[in-house]
């Protein structure tokens, strides 16, 4: 297969922060690869450089065989994480204008339909809400029907129905042939949409894979959650591992079919609870497994500060 983007040790700094500390991926044509990670761990820096709307101040980048800037503009659509389009044309005007922007485009009608507005297209756009403006935002961006289409967190505040009308945009394009590099905060966009999953943490990518396989190598086993008053102590008979988090102890390893002598011990011995759940490791695990961290120190770094302005 050929490549369609390719970073090769990118590097980004802003003052004293590292947005990209060296970063090198490929994407083949026809894959959809999405980028995950924390606030400010460098995605839409890393868009940018592929983008060519950032300089990176080391290494490269290649879109389509050539520099980001010299791609041919109607093989390449983009939808920024912040798009201000004019505010006074409506959805239909909007798509419209985009559209003659390019040589070759898809007819606007359908790509309002396609994304949910065909109500809507007579609405200016500061009318619309937050969620419709993304929509449209998200028609523009590929109105010229594209071989790379980079969305950077396309669906972010879109209403659960739309956000799957968007995925199945999504895979429409994909099995089309259009490769498509996304951002997503939305564990589950990923785990849906993409063929690799790449997780960008403090400017590196620190692991990538297909969704299964990143589930397999870091998210450990599945899991049955019960909220309790009781603690690890008062399962040490179960013949699984335990821990206890917060009003909860978590049972691992436990199949299905376990459940029934799980709920028979807390029957046996009395053990007061209130919930049950059973959940299969999945690609938020991954990243809670490998980006919480970050969070952690992060969120201790503002609970210390807070503590000495207090102090
Ligand atoms: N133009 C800029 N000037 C100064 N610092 C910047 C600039 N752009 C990004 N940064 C910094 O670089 C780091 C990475 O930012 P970036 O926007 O790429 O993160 P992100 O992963 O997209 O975050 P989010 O998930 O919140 O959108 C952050 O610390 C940010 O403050």
């Amino acid at each position: 297969m050929d490549t369609a983007v390719v970073a090769e040790g990118l590097e980004k700094r802003y003052d004293g922060t590292t947005a990209l500390a060296g970063v090198t991926l490929s994407v083949e044509r026809g894959e959809v690869f999405a980028l995950i990670g924390p606030n400010g761990a460098g995605k839409t820096t890393l868009v940018r450089a592929l983008t060519g709307t950032t300089e990176p101040d080391s290494g490269s980048a290649r879109v389509l065989e050539a520099a980001p800037s010299a791609v041919d503009r109607d093989r390449l659509g983009v939808l920024p994480q912040s798009f201000s389009p004019p505010d006074r044309l409506t959805a239909r005007e909007l798509v419209a204008y985009y559209a003659g922007l390019y040589d070759d485009h898809r007819d606007p009608e359908a790509v309002l339909a396609d994304v949910g507005l065909a109500n809507a297209d007579d609405t200016w756009y500061e009318n619309l809400s937050g969620g419709q403006q993304r929509r449209v935002c998200v028609g523009t961006a590929l109105v010229n029907d594209p071989d790379v289409l980079f969305l950077d967190e396309p669906t972010t505040g879109i209403d659960p129905a739309g956000r799957r009308t968007v995925w199945r945009l999504i895979e429409d394009l994909a099995d089309s042939g259009t490769t498509v590099f996304l951002t997503t905060h939305d564990m589950a966009e990923a785990e849906r949409l993409a063929d690799r999953v790449g997780l960008l943490a403090d400017g590196e990518l620190v692991a990538r894979g297909t969704p299964a396989g990143l589930v397999a190598d870091h998210a450990g086993s599945s899991r049955l959650t019960i909220e309790t008053p009781a603690d690890q102590t008062a399962f040490e008979d179960l013949p699984f591992p335990t821990a206890t988090r917060g009003s909860e102890v978590v049972v691992r390893e436990v199949s299905p079919a376990d459940i029934g002598r799980v709920v028979d011990y807390l029957e046996q011995r009395g053990i007061d609870y209130s919930g049950l759940s059973w959940a299969e490791p999945d690609l938020e695990d991954v990243y809670l497994e490998l980006a919480d961290e970050t969070e952690l120190e992060r969120t201790d770094g503002t609970a210390l500060a807070r503590a000495g302005e207090t102090a």
